[in-house]
């Protein structure tokens, strides 16, 4: 504090102290006066809340110090001479109540400030997206989560009708009837969402609306998921036998193909929507069995390459000597075995098509130098031919290697890679998107059951627990082989715990131990904290009040408290009385 002891007795100014400092100490002991003295500790004036504030509002900046004010404004400060012992009218009282007053309001407006800033923190910490329109429609509010999702930037969003913002909205609907729409199905992008539309009622009268988009948070989607196994039971065996003899399996393609409600999920879809739309070369990077094939498919499905062909080539798979026929095709008599007629290559295969170049990252390095130069110009030509064919091919690369990496150690040609590398699609690992996992699991059951002819299995809750828990190093490749293990081994229609696989239990078991060490050490950390606030709270107020007691003596404070003075001036730099 900027105050200091004249003769460790009372509260005084130096003269070289600033406005700043008169007024934080005017406001910490809430007198009105305060003695100034010179570099000899004499007192040489007194300074009194009806100067500072006149000095204030003078435009006198804060960080002027006493005495240029002073030598500036001999009112300012005054001498002991002119000034009678009693320098406290009763204006300086009303002044001093005016102030008391201005930092009563200043306090308000400093909460109401970290009022609207905690808000906007919680908002953004939501899982949901929520959005916030006035009575008119018009967006007021949005979180990040919700932004994240529709691609969008808040300061975009905000002030548009929420028509022109959220696809398929009621949010305008729901203002007019005031009625809640709790736990409704919206699409939005396609994607059928579960949403809560809230009407804000003030006096009688809807002044807005919520709408809050349930796409995250593990124990609402584990509810949702099993409201959608109510639902699906609900349905009839025979209901569904019919619709399958009347309409041919239907083909799930397209964005429909990636399964997932996670952000990471809605900006991969917003991706693949954007890159279909264009011919550039995509590459696709992420874990084996993270879903690499899946989403270069759904590119080529939403795509106008779609009437031609989905040639998947794995570039690790294909042994080095036969890469090169297999990817150009080649001639009759062009080598010893070669077929009669000679064979097409992928490229060629894949003419007005797309070309998914899987493992990339295993391609050696000669034949990325010849990939690179049919990329380039868009010409392939058979081994042991002499005829080019020109070639109008999407291609999609994808590895799960650091290709970036490999530029650097000389092992991927630099030059291919800048080809390649024209849309990045990033696919993260399933553990890091764990808000998938039971979409992806009800997904697959639904799919294999369906495939094998099996009544539909449901999983109890503790085994959903099990399987989030879980770390899948196999990614969403392993989620499919242990669903399709679980439809063949479990008789029931219930999966419980006990029915998963060794290795997912034994690994729920460490979790689940480990979360109650972090648990009960977290709750024994919190009561520390929240004890050591409340014995702080109270010192803080112990102090202030022995010290407007005592006048400002600290001295006087300490013996009151009965602690050192030195304890107390330690203690007045942490609570920063
Ligand atoms: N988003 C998804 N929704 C539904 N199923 C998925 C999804 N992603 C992947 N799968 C399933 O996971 C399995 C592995 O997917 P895919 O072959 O596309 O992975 P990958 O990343 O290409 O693997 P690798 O790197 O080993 O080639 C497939 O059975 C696929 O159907």
């Amino acid at each position: 504090m900027g105050g200091s002891v004249y003769g460790c007795e009372e509260i005084v100014l130096r003269a070289d102290q600033t406005l700043k400092e008169a007024v934080q100490l005017f406001i910490c002991y809430e007198i009105n006066e305060i003695p100034v003295i010179d570099h000899q500790r004499r007192e040489i004036g007194r300074l009194t809340w009806k100067m500072l504030l006149k000095a204030l509002a003078d435009k006198w900046d804060d960080d002027t110090t006493i005495k240029a004010l002073w030598n500036a404004q001999e009112t300012a400060v005054e001498h002991i001479e002119e000034q009678p012992a009693d320098v406290l009218s009763k204006s300086d009282t009303s002044v001093s109540e005016l102030i008391t007053e201005i930092q009563q309001l200043k306090l308000e407006l400093q909460e109401a400030h970290s009022m609207v800033e905690m808000m906007k923190t919680v908002l953004d910490s939501a899982y949901e997206g929520i959005a916030v329109v006035d009575a008119q429609g018009i967006i007021r509010e949005i979180n990040k989560a919700y932004c994240q999702f529709l691609g969008i930037r808040r300061e975009d969003a905000i002030g548009k009708h929420v028509t022109e913002v959220i696809e398929n909205t009621r949010l305008h609907i729901c203002i007019e009837s005031g009625i809640p729409e709790r736990g409704f199905i919206q699409k939005i992008f396609d994607q059928p969402m579960v949403v809560h539309r809230i009407p804000i009622w003030r006096e009688g009268k809807v002044v807005g609306a919520i709408g809050m988009l349930i796409f995250q948070g593990v124990s609402e989607v584990y509810q949702i998921f099993q409201r959608v196994q109510e639902l699906s039971r609900q349905a009839s065996q025979k209901e569904r036998q019919i619709k399958r003899a009347a309409s041919p399996k239907k083909q799930i393609s397209g964005l429909d193909s990636i399964v997932g409600r996670s952000p990471a999920i809605a900006e991969i879809k917003q991706m693949v929507r954007r890159a279909a739309r264009v011919p550039s070369t995509v590459l696709i990077t992420g874990e084996s069995g993270t879903g690499k094939e899946v989403l270069a498919k759904a590119i080529h499905q939403s795509s106008p390459y779609v009437d031609g062909n989905f040639v998947s080539v794995n570039c690790a798979a294909i042994p080095e000597s036969l890469l090169e026929a297999e990817l150009f095709g080649y001639e009759e008599g062009a080598f010893t075995g070669a077929k009669k007629g000679g064979k097409p290559g992928k490229f060629q295969l894949a003419h007005k098509g797309t070309l998914f170049l899987d493992e990339i990252g295993d391609m050696p390095l000669y034949m990325q130098a010849k990939i690179l130069r049919v990329l380039e110009e868009k010409k392939v030509e058979r081994v042991g031919g002499v005829a080019e064919m020109e070639l109008d091919v999407r291609i999609i690369a994808a590895t799960n290697k650091n290709l970036e990496e490999m530029v650097q150690k000389g092992q991927f040609r630099e030059d291919l890679f800048y080809r390649l590398n024209i849309i990045r699609i990033h696919i993260p690992a399933l553990r890091e998107r764990k808000m998938d996992i039971p979409y992806l699991l009800a997904y697959h059951m639904e799919r294999i059951c369906e495939q094998f002819g099996l009544k539909q299995k449901e999983f109890t809750k503790e085994a959903m627990q099990a399987l989030m828990d879980y770390s899948w190093p196999g990614n969403i490749r392993e989620l499919v082989n242990v669903v399709e293990w679980l439809v063949g081994m479990v008789d029931g229609q219930k999966i419980e715990k006990e029915h998963l696989p060794s290795h997912i239990l034994s690994s729920a078991l460490f979790i689940k131990n480990s979360h109650e060490r972090e648990e009960r050490k977290n709750s024994i950390e919190q009561t520390d904290a929240h004890w050591q606030d409340i014995v702080d709270y109270y010192e803080r107020e112990k102090i202030k009040q022995a010290l407007i007691e005592e006048k400002g003596n600290k001295a006087a404070a300490a013996r009151k408290l009965g602690m050192h003075r030195s304890t107390l001036y330690e203690k007045l730099k942490k609570y920063n009385l």
